[in-house]
């Protein structure tokens, strides 16, 4: 029988059946962050447990790491507690850790490919959401909670019930000017931030083949936003080009032994699908959010929506409050939207190539003088140092931005950077949530080339005609 990618790595990492869908699941790989993982190993400790499995195991400290002055005492008790408790553990236990004073320190959705821990076919967990971008390599991987952390570390097992399937077919070509997020966006504005949920999205097309794993990575870190347990990308030739020579991938004869298995790790065709999506990708435009969930995405040539254009009753309340909270009226045009912050990093959007992105609008121009702050943030210091190897640093700084430390930083108010009441950023994390990036601050999801032009304008403008 036909089956597809999903289909195959559950087959393959069954251990054993529970019926009704559902399985106890091998797990192989397991990275590991200071926020979820204290009361895990406070567990193994309590139980007189310890790790099954120590080499499927990678830790490093990212959501409440400072992104400057790192050298002085961390000035939240909290963050410190967990970047310590991270600390002790991973010596108590032996881990494979990256500490903050490393330089390959950074977040761990970037550090885990980047490394080569992440690979294809593989079952991959964090006790982290966003853990869907690894997908991007064709490996399985989702967020787990704290306790299924422990559980992880204990057994290298999990008992999951087994997802639908659903395809998103990307076609065409992507528009100059438009990137990887915009797909994202585009996507999750077509089928909502439900639109995934209860399935796995392998997104395929020649929109996905085309993009860098950068981009797939990116798209794959949405998907969690789409509602979906995973997302997937079939490995090709630029997968096996990114992973090959990496730290932690395979060597020599394993590693051939390895390309040649992942070269299998494709939907078969005739491969039923329970849901299938085509996203004209020839049509997407570089967009914006103007509300606080991702689905809420306009062209950045569009409006505030007019509360009468919703339909739907609980959705006409939630733009209303919504645009409240974000201080926009409705029908006002986009490029009038000013912001007074610029956020250019997260595991959504501060690899290489969303730096270089960036830095081409950026380039011999200035942000806009009432912006309080522009922070370009490196996703690891691996990144860091390859940007300013680049000289895109001095890009940023001559400019008006920030160049920071790598870490989490703005894209969630766990660490010293966030935004103030009432403050506009404009952001190229995934989540535009009430208080996101601090209490009462207004969130816009764009691409890395719209927040730096946005920053340079002091609005939302088209990058196309920037
Ligand atoms: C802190 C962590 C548990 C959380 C997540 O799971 O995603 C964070 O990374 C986020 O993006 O909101
Ligand atoms: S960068 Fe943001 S989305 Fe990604 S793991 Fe950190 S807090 Fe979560």
């Amino acid at each position: 029988m036909a089956t597809t990618l999903y289909d195959k790595i559950w087959d393959l990492h069954r251990v054993e059946d529970r019926g009704e869908g559902v399985a106890l699941i091998y797990i192989d790989r397991h990275l590991v962050h200071e926020v979820t993982s204290p009361q895990a190993f406070d567990g193994l400790r309590a139980a007189g447990r310890g790790v099954h499995s120590i080499d499927s195991i990678l830790a490093v400290p990212d959501h409440n790491v400072p992104t400057k002055d790192r050298d002085l005492p961390n000035p939240d008790e909290m963050s410190a507690a967990q970047l310590a408790a991270l600390d002790a553990n991973a010596k108590e236990f032996g881990l494979n850790y990256i500490p903050m004073d490393d330089r390959r320190q950074g977040i761990v959705h970037v550090i885990g490919p980047e490394q080569g821990f992440t690979l294809p076919g593989v079952t991959l967990v964090c006790g982290d959401s966003h853990t869907s971008t690894h997908g991007a390599f064709g490996a399985l991987a989702f967020g787990i909670g704290t306790s299924e952390v422990e559980h992880v570390l204990a057994t290298q097992t999990l008992l999951l019930k087994k997802a639908a399937n659903m395809r998103v077919t990307v076609t065409g070509t992507l528009p100059a000017g438009c990137t990887a997020k915009d797909v994202a966006l585009a996507i999750i504005g077509k089928i909502g931030t439900n639109g995934g949920t209860g399935h796995v999205i392998e997104y395929a097309g020649p929109v996905m083949e085309a993009l860098s794993m950068e981009g797939r990575m990116t798209v794959c870190n949405m998907a969690i936003e789409a509602g979906a347990r995973a997302g997937l990308v079939a490995p090709d030739d630029k997968t096996f080009d990114y992973l090959n020579g990496r730290p932690m991938s395979p060597k020599g004869e394993a590693w051939d032994k390895a390309v040649a298995f992942w070269r299998g790790l494709k939907s078969d065709a005739g491969a039923v699908f329970d849901r299938e999506v085509t996203v004209d990708g020839s049509e997407i435009v570089p967009l914006v959010t103007w509300g606080t969930s991702p689905e809420d995405v306009v062209p950045v040539t569009g409006a505030v929506p007019t509360l009468a254009s919703f339909e739907d009753e609980n959705k006409r309340d939630a733009a209303e409050k919504a645009l409240a909270y974000m201080g926009l009226s409705e029908g006002q045009p986009m490029t009038d939207v000013k912001v007074d912050r610029v956020f250019i990093g997260s595991c959504t959007n501060s690899r290489i190539e969303d730096l270089r992105a960036a830095a081409a609008v950026i380039k011999g121009r200035k942000v806009a003088g009432h912006v309080i702050e522009a922070i370009v943030v490196p996703g690891s210091g691996l990144v860091k140092e390859q940007a300013e190897a680049e000289g895109l640093d001095r890009v940023f700084t001559d400019a008006g931005f920030q160049w920071r430390d790598p870490g989490c930083s703005m894209c969630l108010g766990m660490n010293p950077d966030k935004a103030g009441p009432g403050e506009r950023v404009a952001s190229t994390s995934n989540r535009n949530f009430v208080g996101r990036q601090g209490p009462g601050a207004r969130t816009h999801l764009v691409s890395p080339a719209m927040a730096a032009a946005a920053g340079i304008a002091g609005h939302f403008v088209d990058v196309r005609k920037f």
